[in-house]
């Protein structure tokens, strides 16, 4: 097990460079399943979730080579598994994105079902109920979703009109992969707007799929025979992106990143701007500048285009030390504040109150061993170590693997004093009675 250890008191400065984003390369890798020849994908970060997400690849029978840093080489032959097991799905959510590729190309699919986890209950039913309109049909046994596509179908799915009863990122996207390949044309309507559902339709369109108007709520699918191999770029992190422009204002910095893309980032920046920062935007960079102490910010949560819930731990921790008292308003995911009590352990001034968070800013934190509960949890500790007077140990740290890539090493490229450490098995004093 590993921690970071963090002294705070640091003002972040400097240029960081941006990886691939997360939530794009994950529906991107488990798409290429759906490609009959050879996929090169390009600007993948090197995250614990690709890991997984490559391992589900190869469990499926699906080769993989890495052709540089953040290049992968995906070959999916003609046939191959069609199993998603218990051991990689409990590690990675976004293994049942596999759900629409293995039944639009294989015609049949076992995928684990994903269990709750720390930030919700996240059920996939929008995911089974748009396959079963698709013309699936699909139990759940024995822990896993079973479907296939019945023979009187000919194997292969049929276009849909579906109606998504809420606004799924990765529902959306497994029906935009399952409705690639199939016999018809399929419309999602109350479709997630995410500019990774954009990404993921661009890369299905590079290898021949015809899918329309990604990034609107309706977005149409003409179903293709087959799709090809091709070359694509996954696009930049505007999570990544925002978590270090939320700490370079925490700390009073100024900051860069660089091989980002400002365009996703709007309410975030709106955001920042209102807690006092000055930001300057090129092509593919956005710099942050600080004048003092930031001013505390009331937030919402919501589906793309509004403020991601990706980014509401984050401005807890900058509201933790900000003047003034502001709410943060979780409406994405029914227990995401587990970040809360860490925060508190530090000298935190928050109160939950159902879905709402009321932080009242404190002058200063003070450095604590706290614990990483999710990935955006973890990120919000490390932001609040580096703001905090003294030494802040942040445990668990397996969470922040899943999604930023080298973390410890850019933030110590922008002046942070952090390391990371192997953690010493605990040693419980008895006393005697
Ligand atoms: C890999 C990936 O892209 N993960 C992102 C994706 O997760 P993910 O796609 O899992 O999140 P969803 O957009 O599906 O979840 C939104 C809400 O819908 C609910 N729901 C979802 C599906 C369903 O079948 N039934 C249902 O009730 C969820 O419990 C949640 O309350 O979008 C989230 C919301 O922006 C982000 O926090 C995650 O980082
Ligand atoms: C919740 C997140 O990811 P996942 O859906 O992979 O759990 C996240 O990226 O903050």
């Amino acid at each position: 097990m590993e921690k970071l250890v963090v002294q705070g008191g640091t003002r972040l400065a400097g240029d960081v460079r941006i990886s691939g984003a997360k939530n794009a390369a994950l529906p991107i890798l488990l798409a290429s399943i759906l490609a009959k020849s050879g996929v090169l994908i390009h600007n993948v970060p090197r995250l614990q979730d690709v890991e997984t997400s490559l391992d589900l690849l190869a469990e499926l029978g699906i080769p993989h080579q890495r052709e540089a840093d953040n290049s992968y080489l995906i070959t999916p032959p003609d046939e191959h598994g069609h199993i998603a097991p218990y051991e990689l799905v409990k590690t990675m959510r976004a293994s049942i994105l596999v759900l629409g590729p293995l039944l639009a190309k294989c015609g049949k699919a076992e995928v684990s079902l994903p269990g709750g986890c720390a930030i919700g209950a996240r059920p996939v039913n929008l995911h089974i109920e748009g396959m079963r309109q698709m013309g699936a049909e699909v139990v759940v046994e024995n822990g896993y979703i079973k479907a296939h596509v019945p023979a009187t179908l000919g194997g292969r799915l049929q276009g849909a009109h579906i109606i998504m009863d809420m606004v799924s990122v990765t529902g959306t996207e497994n029906l935009m992969m399952a409705a690639a390949l199939a016999n018809g044309i399929t419309v999602i309507e109350n479709a997630a707007r995410e500019p990774e559902i954009i990404d993921l339709a661009n890369f299905l369109n590079a290898l021949g799929a015809d899918v329309r108007d990604a990034g609107s709520d309706t977005i149409t699918i003409h179903g293709v025979e087959s799709l090809h191999g091709g070359e694509y770029r996954v696009l930049p992190d505007r999570i990544e992106t925002g978590t270090f422009l939320v700490a370079a204002l925490a700390t009073q910095g100024h900051i860069r990143c660089t091989h980002t893309n400002p365009d996703f980032l709007d309410s975030v920046l709106k955001k920042l701007t209102e807690a006092g920062a000055e930001i300057r935007k090129g092509p593919d960079w956005i710099e942050l500048i600080s004048h003092g102490r930031p001013r505390a910010v009331n937030v919402v949560t919501a589906p793309h285009p509004a403020f991601p819930t990706d980014m509401q731990a984050q401005f807890i921790a900058l509201n933790s030390i900000a003047e003034g008292t502001c709410w943060v308003r979780e409406t994405i995911f029914e227990n995401r504040f587990m970040h809360v009590p860490e925060l508190r352990r530090m000298g935190a001034n928050i109160e939950l109150e159902g879905n709402t968070a009321i932080c009242t800013g404190v002058e200063k934190l003070t450095g604590a061993q706290v614990m990483c509960t999710d990935l955006r949890a973890s990120a919000s500790l490390v932001i609040a170590g580096m703001v905090a007077q003294g030494t802040t140990e942040v445990e668990r740290v397996y969470h922040i693997d899943r999604g930023y890539e080298a973390i410890e090493t850019k933030l110590a490229g922008l002046g942070a004093q952090i390391e990371r450490a192997k953690m010493c098995p605990t040693r419980i004093k008895r006393t005697q009675d």
